[in-house]
């Protein structure tokens, strides 16, 4: 290599790490909600990514904290045990047996893996679930469809499916407030003790909203919202959001995605964004460079144009 060839490289590096400099300094002790969905979970390989991208945050100041899913893999261990699962609005009918199964999963198995992959890189997590502290109280979603012969709306059971009711980040505070990192699995408690399966999403944008954060990704296992032609949508409003959903755009598990970024815009988040967590560091790009991705979710009445993405 040439001289000048063996000076790119480093170059470029030392370019790359310094233009990091303003994103750590905009982020500095910020609270940033991280959604790791289930279908992002999949390689082991991007699990590490995402592993060293949460420790490096946390190292670079950041008070990131982990919520995550595990949909595919509730839904394994449901085959495996023969119980027959269904949704209805991209959410899992629970029953008695099912909520043990979920809560066996999130919080014993996947839980714990995050937490152990987090601290092979360094990081001192800490897995905790909604139940613990309080911190997700649950109450029973109701939940309604229209019979597409009738069109009359009829609520559907979805059991032991819960929406939160109160948020008291206490005890995510205590954790974020020193060196540990929480990672949380998405369960809620009910006043009389019951234990409620609640949209990962859905938990992460309610605890994001309590703590009003500065930012909540959620990482899926596509580049963003994507339009009737299957093309990217860079960025959205809420009524906008509605429209997809109401005429079928939006389905299945995008749709919680969406209503919880809704709710956590109005709940003063400042930015909420749906990024590809296949993609190789998609925190890390998302928050410390320009090359963040995916789908903006905006306020009705419009941010300003220029949002603290760009
Ligand atoms: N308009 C849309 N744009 C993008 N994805 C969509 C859309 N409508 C439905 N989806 C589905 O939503 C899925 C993401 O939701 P989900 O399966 O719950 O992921 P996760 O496990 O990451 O939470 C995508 O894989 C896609 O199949
Ligand atoms: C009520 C409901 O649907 N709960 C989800 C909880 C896990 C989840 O949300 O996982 P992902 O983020 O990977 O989709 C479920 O049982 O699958």
């Amino acid at each position: 290599m040439s001289e000048s060839g063996e000076g790119i490289l480093p170059a470029l590096q030392a370019k790359v790490l310094s233009e990091a400099l303003p994103y750590m300094q905009r982020y500095d002790r910020q609270t940033v909600v991280v959604k790791y969905g289930g279908h992002a979970m999949g390689d082991p390989a991007l699990g590490e990514t995402f592993a060293r991208d949460i420790v490096m945050l946390k190292q670079s100041g950041v008070r990131p904290i982990v919520v995550h899913g595990g949909g595919p893999q509730i839904q394994s261990l449901l085959k495996r045990l023969n119980i027959e699962s269904q949704f209805a609005h991209g959410l899992r009918i629970t029953d008695q047996e099912t909520v043990n199964v979920v809560e066996m999963v999130l919080a014993g198995s996947i839980n714990k893996q995050i937490v152990a992959m987090i601290n092979r890189f360094g990081g001192k997590a800490c897995g905790i679930s909604g139940k613990d502290a309080n911190l997700m109280t649950a109450r029973k979603l109701q939940r309604t469809v229209r019979d597409p012969e009738s069109q009359i709306e009829k609520l559907v059971d979805l059991g032991f499916v819960g929406e939160p009711e109160t948020v008291n980040p206490h005890i995510v505070d205590v954790i974020t407030e020193s060196d540990l990192i929480p990672v949380v699995a998405p369960l809620g408690v009910a006043r009389d003790g019951l234990t409620y399966n609640i949209n990962a999403d859905t938990f992460a944008g309610a605890l994001a909203g309590a703590m009003k954060a500065k930012r909540l990704l959620l990482l899926t296992d596509v580049p963003g919202v994507l339009d009737a032609k299957g093309e990217l949508v860079t960025s959205l409003t809420t009524g906008q959001a509605r429209d997809m959903i109401a005429d079928g755009t939006i389905t299945g598990g995008m749709i919680p995605k969406i209503e919880t970024c809704m709710a956590a815009v109005e709940a003063g988040v400042e930015g909420v964004v749906i990024i590809n967590g296949k993609v190789p560091h998609a925190v890390l790009l998302e928050l410390f460079t320009a090359h963040g991705a995916g789908t903006l979710i905006k306020a009705e009445t419009g941010q300003p144009e220029k949002t603290e993405r760009e």
